[in-house]
């Protein structure tokens, strides 16, 4: 079934009345980089006045639930912490939750201060935040498994150095039980009007270097599909999930038996929409924030 374009006033509100609960994706479709997509914060306000539930689903582990709430604030949009649902957080439950993660162990990070944040809220350990150091290859030898290190996780880290993936690579291939996670791998990174390498192109260095497949968390995966379901009890038919990445996404959404609407201020344009046979979004619209139209 081809797409349905969502392009006037009868059509949003058809949307809004089919659905009670709404996932939003966040780069690419509440906002590109730090700036906020026109007319999305209007939008938002409306659905909460008619009473709709959202929840923020990004696969972007660079920032804590706790910044994220601050970063929506800036962009005039109003959020809390438990509305929140970021890869570096379902990084946490999982480690806590699924895995029992050892409290004599630490974590090994290459990623931004939203994993260190979140992993620590849940009382696990971590090193890296600090290896940036340039290296010489005379110094290389100086790089040394750590028995400690239990775990390395990955997740979009916009100082990564060689450092950082020399030490990872050392533990990943020192000790075949430290375990190997990805908060995400997305291929792009949506900025602006064009995108950049994603954190799924900066893993695939070190799946290369170790030769080690990584447990991934973030969209379309299950452990994020299989937390979001169970901390918010969805009604897959009463939730729509509003993303720009059909890979990421919509697939995610699909998975989970949601309706699907993709927005092309991100990564996806409306060829792609409508040529792709897997994963095919319920709908698709130019933007989110063209819902914000209605109450005016
Ligand atoms: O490379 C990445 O980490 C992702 O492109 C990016 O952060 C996606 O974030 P989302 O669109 O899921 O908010
Ligand atoms: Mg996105």
């Amino acid at each position: 079934m081809t797409p349905a374009k969502l392009e006037i006033r009868e059509d949003f509100e058809s949307l809004i009345e089919r659905h009670d609960t709404f996932l939003f994706d966040c780069d690419g479709v509440i906002w590109s980089g730090s700036t906020v997509i026109d007319g999305v914060p209007a939008a938002l306000d409306m659905l909460r006045r008619r009473g709709k539930r959202l929840i923020f689903v990004s696969n972007n582990s660079s920032t804590s639930r706790k910044d994220y709430v601050a970063k929506f604030s800036k962009l005039g949009i109003q959020a809390s912490v438990e509305e929140i649902f970021s890869s570096a957080y379902a990084t946490a439950v999982y480690l806590r939750e699924v895995v029992g993660f050892s409290a004599d162990k630490k974590v090994y990070v290459i990623g931004g201060s939203g994993i260190h944040r979140e992993l620590e809220e849940v009382g696990i350990k971590t090193l890296g935040s600090d290896d940036v150091a340039p290296i010489s290859v005379a110094t290389l030898g100086d790089i040394l498994p750590n028995p400690d290190i239990g775990a390395v996780v990955f997740g979009i880290d916009y100082e990564l150095s060689y450092r950082k993936l020399a030490c990872a690579h050392t533990h990943l291939t020192h000790d075949p039980d430290c375990l190997f996670i990805a908060t995400n791998d997305d291929r792009t990174l949506p900025g602006g009007k064009y995108q950049y390498p994603g954190c799924g192109s900066l893993l695939s260095s070190l799946v290369h270097s170790t030769q080690r497949t990584p447990l991934v968390m973030g969209k379309p995966n299950q452990p994020m599909l299989d937390c979001v379901m169970q901390k918010f009890h969805l009604d897959p038919a009463r939730t729509c999930m509003v993303g720009d990445r059909l890979d990421t996404d919509i697939r995610f959404g699909i998975k989970g038996g949601l309706s699907t609407l993709c927005v092309l201020t991100g990564v996806a344009n409306e060829a792609d929409v409508l040529s792709s046979s897997e994963p095919k979004a319920t709908y698709y619209m130019s933007s989110f924030g063209d819902l914000s139209k209605l109450d005016q």
